[in-house]
């Protein structure tokens, strides 16, 4: 069984620090307490057994995580689908083309929103390619 990474209280913690998320590669426990604390955290599961505290670690440093190289000042970005990793000199072109992506986003929907023969012809096409 793998050991948490973490649970509630030290993640409390980190949220009175100001942290502003937590990715864990690796499970938590607490799910309870965490849901309380109102706070992101991204993992891949959860277990009922407590961490084993291994060193201080590091800070500032390049690491993998979930098998994605991330370096000191990459954006980390996550919602309720999942988390991606922005490499810093990738930052505004990422933007723009998330921005574009929304903008086509929002006018397919509006363009089939409550038309069925838009949304049949839209099924078509979709299945056509
Ligand atoms: O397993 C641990 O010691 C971590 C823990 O429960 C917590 O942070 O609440
Ligand atoms: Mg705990």
């Amino acid at each position: 069984m793998y050991r948490a990474m973490t649970g509630d209280f030290i993640l409390g913690m980190a949220q009175t620090l100001g942290i502003a998320g937590v990715v864990v590669d690796g499970v938590i426990r607490d799910v309870r307490g965490c849901k309380a604390l109102n706070f992101p955290v991204f993992c891949k599961g959860t277990t009922v057994a407590p961490c084993g505290k291994a060193g201080m670690g590091e800070l500032h440093v390049p690491i993998s995580c979930g098998g994605v190289s991330i370096s000191p000042g990459d954006l980390i970005v996550g919602d309720a689908d999942g988390v991606v990793v922005i490499p810093q000199t990738m930052e505004n072109e990422v933007l723009e083309k998330a921005l574009e992506r929304m903008k086509s986003e929002e006018q397919r929907v509006a363009k089939v929103s409550g038309k069925r023969e838009e949304i049949l012809r839209c099924i078509d096409n979709m299945l056509s390619k």
